[in-house]
């Protein structure tokens, strides 16, 4: 199983931020976590990176049980892209792209191990697959937001992570970007190179690929499962506080809402 939680509730400063949740991703299963602002997807990202620790419940993630497991090695089979990564620390920021790509192999090495040709062989045969061969050379602070975030990407799958967490990563790119690094994450899952759990607000980009949904509202799941079954009117109406159709294109779904608000003066 790749998580598994049981009645997990994380409460900071009296606040309940999540609410006895029970969510179990098989490993033919690829995840979506939608929610409104503030209804708990970080926070839940946090305790499956084990950054955060559950108030109440318990956590499985790839088979590892935490408080019975070393979490920096299990740390190394995660993944994590946030477009909130996107700058560096000054010394990676002045790297080339292929350095900063190779520097993902330190999460599964340690930083003081030497980098090997195979590395930069292997850095190149991603840039390739993600289409940024142009790339090679440039400094990485010099990139788009789109190459940074491809990049990324990139450099998370150099330490052969078993899960990938990708979370909002298309915040911030054009139509044509957005549908590139879509198509990139297709191929992820398609080529089996991770699982992947994605984190987004916009429920188009639930590509055919991506099989479940979790909706989460205050800290609730609000309903959660094969999305064909989660992905309805009522649900997301009722998760996004705001009346909502669904309709489902090319295997893809679209929201529109069905009243648009009204503040008056
Ligand atoms: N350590 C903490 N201490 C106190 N409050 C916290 C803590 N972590 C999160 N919160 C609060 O819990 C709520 C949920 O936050 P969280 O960041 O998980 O939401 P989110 O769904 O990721 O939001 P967004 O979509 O804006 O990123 C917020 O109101 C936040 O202020």
């Amino acid at each position: 199983m790749i998580v598994e939680m049981k009645n997990v509730s994380f409460i900071r400063e009296g606040r309940v931020i999540l609410d006895r949740l029970h969510w179990e991703v098989q490993e033919n299963e690829q995840w979506v976590i939608l929610g409104l602002n503030g209804s708990g997807k970080t926070s839940l990202l946090n305790i499956l990176l084990g950054y955060e620790y559950p108030s109440k419940g318990e956590v499985s993630v790839l088979g590892h049980r935490f408080g019975k497991t070393n979490l920096p090695e299990l740390r190394k089979h995660i993944g994590f892209v946030s477009n909130s990564f996107e700058r560096f620390q000054p010394t990676l920021e002045s790297e080339t792209v292929e350095e900063v790509i190779v520097s993902g192999k330190f999460a599964s090495i340690g930083l003081y191990e030497p980098v090997t040709v195979e590395d930069f062989h292997q850095a190149e045969q991603w840039m390739n697959v993600f289409r940024i061969g142009y790339l090679k050379g440039k400094t990485y602070r010099t990139l788009s937001q789109g190459e940074k975030r491809k990049v990324l990407i990139a450099r998370a799958l150099m330490a052969k992570p078993k899960l990938l967490i990708l979370d909002e990563p298309t915040v911030g790119l054009d139509m044509l970007t957005r549908e590139e690094l879509l198509a990139l994450i297709k191929d992820v899952i398609m080529k089996k190179v991770c699982h992947v759990l994605y984190v987004t607000h916009y429920i188009e980009e639930i590509i055919e690929e991506m099989t479940h949904v979790l909706l989460l509202k205050d800290g609730k799941i609000i309903a959660a499962g094969q999305k064909e079954k989660i992905l309805t009117d009522d649900y997301l109406s009722e998760t996004f506080q705001i009346d909502v159709h669904v309709r489902w294109e090319h295997n893809r779904p679209w929201v529109s809402i069905k009243k648009a608000l009204h503040f008056s003066k």
